[in-house]
């Protein structure tokens, strides 16, 4: 253990007649105290990271699960805190504390929170196993171990955040064709939109992406979920919440073999049978309907409100009435059950679509308050 002041001159000192010799620091020992440091400031780095997220875990969340697993893996960083890495620590020689990014002082969201986080202890972790080689290479092997249940924690805890907004979202925005989309979203999420599905089935693949991206990072900003319709590779490339499928389309169990279990699954339904196999499947949420005739999906029969009303005795998971619905008769669909519903030209095609937002949820929201 290295504890003397750093000093490397070759010179005697005379203190009170008293003759001191200062032994220099040998290269070796100054690279020792270089290591020392990383490993002091990289521990309280993932420390500090791991009680951010473990505070929104089990206030935010309630859950004490993920907490309790959070407070696991900071008591074992802290375990390999050792005085001897403390006694290394020098704040005022540290040109890194003035150091900070624009994006650091401001975070658009919860997720924004988690997701820098997350990067912070992980990058801690893998800084941690690389010098820690250099130190302990216990300390390495047990640092990348936790690196990995990093890891695991960060898709539970996305996955669980997910699911939670998915439950708590009321209006579902299924994006059309238009010059304005990106306008008419942002709009829309100003009126406290908080689910997106991007559908468009004629754009090519190049445009398909770029709008995809765009819209992710809208809805990143204002911490909405988004939904990619049909292609759960351009789900994947934008790092979408989820993907929207209808019984068209990619079988479920494909999909989640490529999504996941921490991503979302819709899946369109038009009546009982379809709503019964897509909850055994493993679905997250189904949409019902048409439940009006609507020449945004011609040729698909009305199912009528019968089928809203079905759901709403029968259906376990999220559902979403979908079909024709808008400001004059949303009251009709919300009467027959729905506390969910999902539109395209209602708000693709409004003047203000804010205020048709707001009016909206208001309407949803009047029988059953916010959850
Ligand atoms: C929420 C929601 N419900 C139903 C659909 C329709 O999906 P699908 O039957 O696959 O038809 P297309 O949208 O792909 O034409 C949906 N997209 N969203
Ligand atoms: C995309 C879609 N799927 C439906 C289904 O019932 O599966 S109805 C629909 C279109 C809904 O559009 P609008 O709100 O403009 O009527
Ligand atoms: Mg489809």
């Amino acid at each position: 253990m290295v504890t003397r002041t750093y000093d490397n001159s070759h010179s005697d000192e005379s203190t009170n007649g008293v003759v001191v010799m200062v032994e220099p620091y040998s290269q070796k020992e100054q690279i020792q105290q270089v290591v020392y440091r990383i490993l002091d400031a990289n521990l309280d780095r993932a420390r500090e990271g791991l009680r951010i997220i473990e505070e929104w875990c089990r206030f935010g969340l309630n859950n004490a699960q993920l907490a309790l697993e959070c407070k696991r893996l900071r008591q074992e960083v802290a375990k390999w805190h050792t005085p001897e890495l403390r006694a290394a620590r020098d704040t005022p020689g540290d040109p890194g504390t003035e150091l900070t990014h624009p994006q650091e002082e401001q975070r658009a969201s919860i997720k924004s929170v988690l997701q820098a986080n997350f990067c912070r202890i992980e990058e801690a972790l893998r800084v941690l196993e690389e010098y820690g080689k250099l130190y302990h290479p216990t300390m390495a092997k047990a640092c990348k171990q936790m690196r990995y249940q990093v890891y695991t924690l960060e898709s539970s805890l996305m996955g669980h955040q997910r699911h939670q907004l998915l439950w708590r979202s009321r209006l579902y925005l299924v994006t059309s064709p238009s010059e304005t989309l990106l306008n008419n979203v942002e709009a829309a999420l100003k009126g406290g939109l908080t689910l997106l599905q991007y559908r468009d089935k004629t754009a090519d693949d190049s445009l398909r992406l770029e709008q995809a991206r765009k819209l992710r990072q809208l809805c990143h900003i204002y911490g909405a979920l988004f939904i990619v319709n049909d292609r759960v590779d351009v789900a994947l490339a934008v790092d979408a919440d989820g993907v929207h499928l209808g019984q068209q389309d990619m079988p479920v169990t494909v999909a989640r073999q490529l999504l996941g279990s921490q991503r979302l699954i819709g899946l369109s339904t038009t009546n009982k049978e379809e709503m019964q196999a897509a909850i055994a499947e493993g679905v997250d949420y189904i949409g019902v309907g048409p439940v009006y005739e609507t020449p945004t999906k011609v040729g698909k029969a009305a199912t009528g409100l019968e089928y809203v009303s079905y759901a709403a005795k029968n259906c376990s998971i999220p559902w979403f009435a979908i079909g024709g619905i808008d400001a004059n008769n949303i009251n009709d669909v919300i009467d027959a059950g729905a506390e969910r519903v999902a539109v395209v030209r209602s708000l693709m095609q409004a003047e203000q679509p804010t205020l048709v937002t707001q009016y909206l949820l208001s309407q949803l929201n009047r029988i059953k308050p916010e959850p």
